[in-house]
């Protein structure tokens, strides 16, 4: 019988995901293995598909590599938003540079940006214009910017830190047809009345009562990302207002919004006189985004 222990065996990657796959779902993480292979691939330096293979080939890794994806499945199970610690958010063909102070891109914004997409691909210009009002990260700009490269893009927004985050997006990505200004949406591009032929905006919609449940949205969304008011249309008031001003007869108004907030916010557009308002649904047939077009 040895009378010492033999020396510490290295921690193996597979075990170290299983357990955090077990606490990131006592933490009630939704998805817990996507999150921990992840963050397992951020804390290696690797991509998600060499840590599932690596797993299922039973590597080990340093003690180092085991306590800095330990240190991060510390923080995702403190509810840590998992764009906030790897520092990035994925939105359609981009990778953006996200973190405090700045709304993380979600998926379902993709279908307002393929929206925007589609209507300025359609334009007759040869060099259509859009304008993204409460551009956040940029990622509407930017999608927008770099897969209708002839387009050319103006993107408002009025959190500081949000400003900073775009700014640096755009620089990181290297579009020069967007042009990002630190403007309040309601004055935003006078100088473009009559001529935008769309306008998107994925406005804070939450009603100021309906405190979200998820604590990555509560606690690390930025509250001027959030929330619009008593019934949460008040920026949409302000962007219909804008876009009528804006946009050049036949052009588009896009805006993002709550799955229950479809019809009202088409009767507030027709008031308005746009017309043809219209609601489609996200990828989970849940109302998201409705469209109408300038007379
Ligand atoms: C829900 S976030 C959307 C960000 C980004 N467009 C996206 O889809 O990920 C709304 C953004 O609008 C900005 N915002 C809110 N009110 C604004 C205003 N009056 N003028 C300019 N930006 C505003 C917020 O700071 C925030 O960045």
């Amino acid at each position: 019988m040895p009378l010492m222990a033999p020396p510490d065996a290295s921690p193996v990657l597979s075990d170290a995901l299983q357990r955090a796959c077990e606490r990131l779902a006592r933490a009630g993480i939704l998805d817990p293995v996507v999150d921990a292979e992840l963050l397992a691939a951020h804390a290696l330096g690797i991509g998600r598909g060499q840590v599932q293979a690596a797993a299922a080939r039973g590597d080990e890794v340093t003690e180092r590599d085991a306590a800095q994806f330990d240190a991060l499945v510390q923080r995702r199970a403190a509810r840590e938003p998992l764009q906030h610690i790897t520092g990035l958010a994925p939105f359609r063909h981009l990778e953006l540079e996200v973190g405090p102070g700045v709304f993380v891109p979600r998926p379902e914004t993709e279908i307002l940006a393929q929206i925007a997409i589609d209507a300025l691909v359609a334009s007759a210009s040869p060099a259509p214009i859009a304008v993204d009002l409460g551009t956040g990260s940029a990622a509407i700009a930017l999608a927008m910017a770099t897969e209708v490269p002839h387009a050319r893009v103006h993107a408002a927004e009025n959190s500081v830190d949000a400003f900073i985050w775009a700014k640096q997006n755009a620089a990181r990505i290297g579009a020069d047809n967007v042009r990002l200004a630190f403007i309040d949406l309601a004055d935003a591009f006078a100088e473009l009345d009559g001529t935008v032929s769309v306008v998107v905006s994925n406005p804070p919609y939450v009603p100021d009562a309906a405190v979200p449940r998820d604590p990555e949205v509560r606690l690390f969304d930025p509250p001027e990302a959030l929330y619009g008011g008593l019934d949460g249309l008040d920026v949409v008031r302000t962007i219909s207002r804008v876009g009528l001003r804006l946009a050049h007869p036949g052009g588009v108004l896009a805006i993002e919004h709550g799955e229950l907030q479809g019809a009202d916010i088409r009767s507030l557009l027709a008031a308005d006189g746009w017309r043809a308002a219209a609601t489609h649904p996200d990828l989970t047939h849940r109302d998201r985004v409705t469209t109408a077009v300038r007379p």
